[in-house]
């Protein structure tokens, strides 16, 4: 497990560590720098000019410690730094007062006109970026974009917001760093949003605060397979179908049961002992001639399908891929109000969109799978901050959006993207981060989200929980997509599940 720190849970550990005694906020500061510079001279090993930038706060005092350790490898090192050095922070004023060379203003212009670096160390501002950066320092991120691409960020690409993965420059974003270096934790910003795409390779230092961890509380952590609930993806010798437990997975009608079908693949795939198709009559044929290890049930009204799961072997279900917004009104409807006994549900696609806003406590054992329009339609009020330019740091977040819809929904909740939000209404919450090494840009693709959904559902009915089921679904999903990688098309995805399960699972046969 990766835990994400926010930045104020970064302070409170730093906080504990120093007053602690077992550390000095100098020595910690002084092990961030050689950290940026051991990742710095291993990316560029041809280097030796750079220039540094120095913000106001203890970001600057990292980057006079950088400078310093730079010129002490023999590199011409340039620093400007923002006005009033003396009024840094304590510890920040004693690496400006330890950099013995000269001193240029951090403006825009000084910036462009300076002689070329080979790399541009980027220490405006870090975790304490409180408010939209405006004026000369605004300008100074809009140049620092200009002049190179060779830019190490400290801790952040100046400009971005650490809890939330967005810019805090109004109409503008911070310069994109080639390199980002930062301490102890990865945070929620470098995972979120702009963040992946705006930190470039990701370094993360040890700066010995680890033992104060537990100062801070767990908020979220990042999807990861050493997560104990994919130990249970396994099967046993022992098992037969019945253990892996029974999916029922909801179609629309005539010509558009393609996306349920994909679902259903998927559930059979992840190992669900039984994947049952439920169809209206009209899509009966149709369903048939298409599938041969799935099974088919006619169910044309809530009627029949509260009949349907009166077989208590049931054991989870999916509305919404191709369901048609009025037969998945009709069908949750049952769920509801039916008199059916509860069963772990995803709901998706056009079932969400017949829920409309959600308002209050839905079953708990639901799962939502919105991507950004679907989560605009289910939590208007929430969609709408995540879009307004912040007015503030730390700026409202896809985690504080996807946790506030859980909690109001009573159920897990998945909000879809390159960065996936999973959070559980206990407060429980993971980003699904799809960048860098775990990239895959080609589940872009139409019908990916239905294989999710059925992955999740295959996942439910073998008895996974909701939070974990939605969490490993999510991260099997991803896999799946870089194993077939370029030229994807969601069909691929069910078919890749083998090899990564087998890798997941150790399998060697
Ligand atoms: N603590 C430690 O032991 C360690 C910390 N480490 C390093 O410290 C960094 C955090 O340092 P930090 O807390 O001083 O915050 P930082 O990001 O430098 O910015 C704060 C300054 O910016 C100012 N400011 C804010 N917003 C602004 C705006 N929009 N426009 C203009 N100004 C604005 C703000 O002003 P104020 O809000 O106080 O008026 C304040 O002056 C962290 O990222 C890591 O690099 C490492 O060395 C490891 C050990
Ligand atoms: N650029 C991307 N990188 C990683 N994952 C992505 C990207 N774009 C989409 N996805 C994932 O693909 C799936 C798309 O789901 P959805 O939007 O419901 O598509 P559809 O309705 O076509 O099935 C989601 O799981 C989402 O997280
Ligand atoms: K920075």
């Amino acid at each position: 497990m990766i835990e994400l720190v926010t930045s104020a849970q970064m302070r409170a550990i730093e906080t504990a560590a120093i007053e602690s005694g077992a550390v000095r906020g100098l020595d910690l500061m002084e092990r961030a720098a050689e950290g940026v510079v051991a990742a710095l001279v291993t990316r560029w090993p041809g280097a030796e000019r750079a220039c540094v930038l120095c913000g106001p706060g203890n970001n600057g005092g990292d980057g006079f410690a950088v400078a310093r350790l730079l010129a002490a490898r023999g590199w011409t090192v340039r620093v400007l730094a923002a006005a009033g050095a003396d009024r840094m922070p304590p510890d920040a004023v004693s690496n400006a007062r330890a950099w013995t060379g000269p001193v240029a203003p951090l403006t825009a212009e000084a910036l462009a006109e300076g002689p070329q670096a080979d790399v541009y160390v980027d220490a405006v501002f870090g975790t304490g970026l409180s408010r939209p950066v405006t004026g000369e320092l605004a300008r100074v991120v809009a140049a620092l974009a200009r002049v190179s691409a060779r830019v190490v960020a400290v801790d952040a690409p100046s400009g971005l917001c650490l809890d939330s993965g967005r810019s805090l420059i109004p109409g503008g974003i911070p310069a994109r760093a080639a390199l980002t270096v930062t301490f102890g934790w990865r945070k929620p910003g470098h995972v979120l949003a702009q963040g992946p795409e705006l930190c470039g390779e990701m370094v993360t230092v040890d700066i010995g605060v680890a033992a104060w961890r537990e100062a801070a509380g767990v908020t979220a952590s990042l999807v990861t397979p050493d997560d104990p609930a994919f130990a249970q993806l396994d099967k046993t010798t022992a098992a037969h179908k019945f253990t892996h437990g029974h999916a029922l997975i909801l179609t629309g009608g005539m010509g558009r049961t393609g996306a349920a079908r994909l679902s259903a693949r998927a559930a059979l795939r992840i190992g669900a002992g039984l994947v049952t198709l439920g169809a209206p009559g009209s899509a009966m044929m149709e369903v048939a001639a298409q599938i041969t290890a799935l099974m088919l049930r006619r169910i044309d009204s809530p009627e029949a399908l509260a009949e349907a799961l009166a077989d208590t072997r049931i054991t989870a279900l999916c509305l919404g891929p191709g369901l048609g917004i009025e037969r998945a009104a009709a069908l949750l409807g049952a769920l509801r109000e039916g008199g059916v006994k509860p069963r772990p549900t995803v709901v998706d696609a056009d079932a969400l969109t017949a829920l409309g806003p959600v308002s209050g406590a839905l079953p708990e054992d639901w799962v939502l799978t919105p991507h950004g329009g679907e989560f605009a339609r289910l939590f208007p009020d929430l969609a709408a901050r995540l879009s307004a330019e912040p007015a503030n740091g730390p700026a409202f977040s896809r985690l504080d959006a996807g946790r506030q819809a859980a909690a109001r929904a009573g159920c897990v909740v998945v909000l879809k993207g390159p960065d996936t939000v999973i959070a559980a209404p206990d407060g429980r919450s993971s980003v699904h981060a799809a960048s860098g090494a775990q990239a895959a840009p080609w589940l872009a693709t139409a019908g990916s989200g239905d294989v999710l959904a059925g992955i999740i559902t295959g996942l439910l009915a073998r008895g996974v929980g909701s939070y974990a089921a939605a969490c490993t679904g999510t991260w099997l999903h991803a896999a799946a997509a870089r194993h077939v990688g370029p030229g994807l098309i969601a069909e691929d995805l069910p078919e890749a599940l083998p090899a990564v399960l087998r890798r997941v699972i150790g399998h060697p046969g």
